[in-house]
């Protein structure tokens, strides 16, 4: 078991956003979170990481987690290699940065990064740290098409090797026989 929720409810502001949610995610699952703006996918990512306790009900992690978000996990003066060395092992950073096809980027500070480029670089940290869950929050937000395969393919690699994930994206990011979460 990776990833288990047992009737949870998520809560933000007083309001109840999510309520009586089971799931599990074992080795090579994944979970397709849905649901328009404000409906509470963030939110609900927050709660499978552990960051934001849930209203009711019970979740367990079997393991460690990475948390992918619209926030800027990296310090923007450091260069990209030394920045990602922040959160991983010093030997994960440069095959991540080869995955994300970020390598000629290993010297520029990461303020200077492109868009696209920051989003590559935060899956490159997801990758880095070897966590066997991923939550990722909007991942396909400034990625070209090329960018989107990548991340498709990372992701199949990630539950091939017995990892599992729950993804929240507005447009579509291909997760075969994903269990998918409407909110
Ligand atoms: N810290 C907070 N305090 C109070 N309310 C919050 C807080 N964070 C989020 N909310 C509210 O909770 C609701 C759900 O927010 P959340 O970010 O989880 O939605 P979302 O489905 O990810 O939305 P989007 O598609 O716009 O990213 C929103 O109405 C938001 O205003």
């Amino acid at each position: 078991m990776i990833l288990r929720f047992e009737d949870v409810a998520v809560a933000r502001g007083g309001r109840v956003l999510v309520h009586g949610l089971s799931l599990q995610l074992a080795a090579g699952d994944a979970a397709l979170v849905t649901g328009s703006n404000g409906a509470g996918k963030s939110s609900l990512l927050r709660v499978a990481a552990g960051l934001l306790g849930p209203f009711a009900g019970r979740v367990e992690r079997g393991g460690e987690a990475a948390l992918l978000t619209e926030a800027h996990a990296h310090d923007p003066e450091l260069s990209l290699d030394r920045a990602l060395g922040f959160w991983a092992k010093v030997d994960r950073v440069a095959p991540a940065l080869d995955a994300l096809e970020l390598a000629h980027l290993a010297d520029v500070p990461v303020r200077l990064l492109s868009t696209g480029q920051r989003r590559r670089a935060g899956l490159a940290r997801v990758v880095a740290g070897g966590a066997a869950l991923w939550l990722l929050d909007e991942p396909a937000n400034g990625l070209d098409a090329d960018g989107v395969l990548l991340l498709e393919r990372l992701l199949a690699e990630h539950r091939a090797r017995g990892g599992a994930a729950m993804v929240a994206s507005h447009t579509p990011v291909a997760l075969p026989h994903a269990v998918e979460v409407r909110l």
